[in-house]
């Protein structure tokens, strides 16, 4: 569990949406993605969606550790960088793709290393949103996203006071 104020929970449907809805946006900027370079491993699902949508076949990973315990953010370790054929032209055509930016210090990281990239995220917090050229839905600083897969079905507590026990 998070520890932040508000949650924003998102289901499989609502994240096939989302991911498609960011998809729409990216083909109308562009129809020559060269690569799409997703940050594990948040990145991957909306990877997926959106190479299904525009076509990409290539598909790098920059491997990037960061969040323990679920919400504590820790010093990033960069696991796995970013092939050097992918890094000529300074990222010129290169698409960037996670799941959201929150703080933004992984966007910032993974800009450094391709500075003329497209950098996209499904979701964005305001501390996060000036490093991400496409987004499709804000949330506030406070909030917490849970996304599908880290979430299962459980029993929720009835609303009204005594409906059990
Ligand atoms: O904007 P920031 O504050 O840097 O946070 C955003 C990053 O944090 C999460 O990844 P995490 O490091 O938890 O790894 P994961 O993708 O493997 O879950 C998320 O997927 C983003 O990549
Ligand atoms: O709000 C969030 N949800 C899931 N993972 C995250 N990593 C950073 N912020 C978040
Ligand atoms: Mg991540």
């Amino acid at each position: 569990m998070s520890t932040a104020e508000k949650s924003f929970p998102v289901s499989w449907e609502q994240f096939h949406r989302d991911a498609r809805a960011l998809a729409w946006r990216l083909a109308g900027q562009r129809d020559d993605w060269k690569a799409i370079v997703c940050i594990t491993r948040g990145g991957l699902v909306p990877a997926a969606i959106i190479a299904r949508e525009l076509g990409t076949r290539l598909i790098e990973t920059v491997c990037i550790a960061s969040y323990h315990d679920y919400d504590r953010q820790g010093e990033l370790q960069v696991l796995k960088d970013i092939a050097p054929n992918l890094r000529d032209d300074d990222g010129d055509g290169i698409l960037i793709v996670d799941d959201l930016t929150d703080t933004g210090k992984t966007a910032a990281l993974v800009r450094a290393m391709l500075p003329k990239a497209h950098f996209a995220t499904v979701y964005a917090k305001p501390k996060g949103r000036p490093l991400v050229d496409t987004f499709i839905t804000e949330v506030s600083q406070d909030t917490w996203i849970y996304f599908p897969w880290d979430l299962g079905l459980t029993f929720q507590a009835p609303i009204g006071k005594g409906s059990i026990g």
